[in-house]
């Protein structure tokens, strides 16, 4: 099949070179001159491992082009992938005009019959909203039909997702147009599961808004724990061990953040509003989020008895979770900002989300090149994200020749028989 793929962030890059290497004739199409030429010598623009392998095999092969020409892009494409940002706005609700802008600029462009399947995640009612835009710009004799095909890849093991994922969700209400994107996703071999497109649209917001509730329900669970004198892992396990409940996201620490469960939790808040619903619970998991972020703050503050004036932080880990580059609502965002504010200052090192966290952290921040240079010298240490790296620290010569060390765990890395002659503080342990 030729298909074109806009958009080339993580979604679009990783949808277009997965569906080239299963044997598709693909080109992805941005208008970042930057990223296309970065890409079209086989460099991909974001860490995520097992893609630049994937992207340099496939242009190789032939089967993945990259391009900013629209023309180009589209000359003979049975089908357009929509992998744009969907941003939030202000009020928390989703910003659909790049989705809007590529829909009239696929009308505009597309000379033969197209199939355009939205992948970014969009509000109830966008694909038929894409339809009304399509139809009112395409030119005379193309038919065009649109597909909701929500993307549910992780950051960080997106290629394995893509090929091992659990469900890949087609919703249409042309029929004809459902079978086509289900055949190009036959190569992948993952269950498909076929509904019409306001619930497709649907089942992307509310996955992740369950999974969002999960971990601030096991992070509410923690702080309850540290009360009581239980142990959240313990806790977690013994629950996971339901086959209702489940053993997965489960994981305590402080809070989510990433590119989709804080702005998608919010979005679908939003929309439950616009339809006249107070969706309760999800308002909550996103207050109970923010507070969680905060947490280690509070922790630091009470163990210094509230005195952080001049005080130096190591901070372990910056991007929001391991495996990754993206500081996209990252904790330590909220993390550094308010050591800063307190007087403190901090010095910070990531394996690979540095230059990222240049562009997005405050710039009194000190960054360092490792692990030992970034815990010589502080007051504390706090670990916001649980690299590998960082699981050997208690090992690390710099760290044995602290006298009394101080160590914030946000992720709860290390198991309790592990902590000795540490003043260790952990969530809900
Ligand atoms: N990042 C994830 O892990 C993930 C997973 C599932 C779903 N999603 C959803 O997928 C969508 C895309 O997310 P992302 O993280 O890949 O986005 P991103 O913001 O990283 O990338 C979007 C890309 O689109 C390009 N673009 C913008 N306007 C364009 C236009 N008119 N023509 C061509 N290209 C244009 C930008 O230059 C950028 O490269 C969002 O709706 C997101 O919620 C993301
Ligand atoms: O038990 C857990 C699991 C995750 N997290 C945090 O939750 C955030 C999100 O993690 P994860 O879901 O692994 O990463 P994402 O790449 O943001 O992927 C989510 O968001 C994507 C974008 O919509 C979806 O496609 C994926 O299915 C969905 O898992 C991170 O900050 C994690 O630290 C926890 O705190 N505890």
């Amino acid at each position: 099949m030729n298909i074109a793929v806009v958009g080339t962030g993580y979604v679009g890059l990783v949808t277009g070179t997965c569906l080239s290497d299963v044997g598709h004739h693909v080109t992805c199409i941005d208008i970042d001159e930057k990223k296309i030429a970065k890409l079209k010598q086989g460099e991909s623009p974001i860490y995520e491992p097992g893609l630049e392998e994937l992207l340099e095999a496939n242009i190789r092969s032939g089967n993945l082009t990259f391009t900013t020409d629209y023309k180009q892009g589209f000359k003979d494409k049975d089908v357009a992938y929509i992998a744009v940002g969907t941003p939030e706005n202000e009020d928390g609700s989703a910003n659909l005009s790049f989705v809007e802008t590529v829909a009239k600029q696929i009308a505009e462009t597309a000379r033969q019959d197209i199939i355009v399947v939205t992948k970014s995640t969009v509000p109830v009612g966008t694909n038929h909203h894409v339809l009304s835009i399509l139809e009112a710009n395409k030119q005379e004799g193309v038919n065009v039909s649109v597909v909701s095909n929500p993307e549910f890849l992780r950051e960080g093991s997106a290629i394995h997702d893509t090929f091992y994922g659990d469900r890949i969700v087609i919703g249409a209400d042309d029929s004809q147009a459902a079978d086509t994107i289900e055949e190009i996703n036959r190569p992948f071999n993952v269950p498909v599961y076929k509904t019409d497109v306001a619930s497709a649209e649907m089942i992307k917001y509310a996955s992740n808004a369950f999974l969002a509730t999960k971990i601030s329900f096991i992070n509410e669970v923690a702080n309850i724990c540290e009360r009581v004198g239980a142990n959240v892992e313990d806790v977690a396990a013994g629950m996971g061990m339901d086959e209702r409940i489940g053993n997965k996201f489960l994981n305590a620490g402080i809070g989510y953040g990433g590119s989709c469960f804080p702005k998608d939790t919010k979005a679908l808040v939003d929309i439950a509003k616009q339809a006249g619903y107070d969706f309760k619970i999800l308002n909550e998991v996103v207050d109970v989020n923010t507070q969680q972020q905060r947490l280690l703050v509070d922790k630091v503050k009470d163990h210094f008895d509230g005195k952080l004036e001049g005080r130096t932080f190591g901070v372990l880990g910056l991007a929001f979770k391991p495996n990754t580059d993206d500081m996209r609502e990252a904790a330590s965002i909220i993390v550094t900002k308010e050591l800063l504010e307190a007087g403190a200052h901090i010095k910070a090192y990531d394996p690979i989300a540095m230059d990222n966290a240049k562009q997005v952290l405050d710039e009194r921040v000190n960054y360092q090149n490792n692990t030992e240079e970034t815990i010589k010298d502080v007051d504390a240490i706090l670990i916001l994200t649980e690299w590998d790296e960082f699981k050997d620290l208690f090992n690390n010569e710099a760290f044995q020749a602290i006298e009394n060390p101080i160590v914030f765990d946000g992720r709860n890395i290390y198991k309790e028989d592990e902590i000795s002659e540490v003043t260790y503080y952990s969530v809900g342990r």
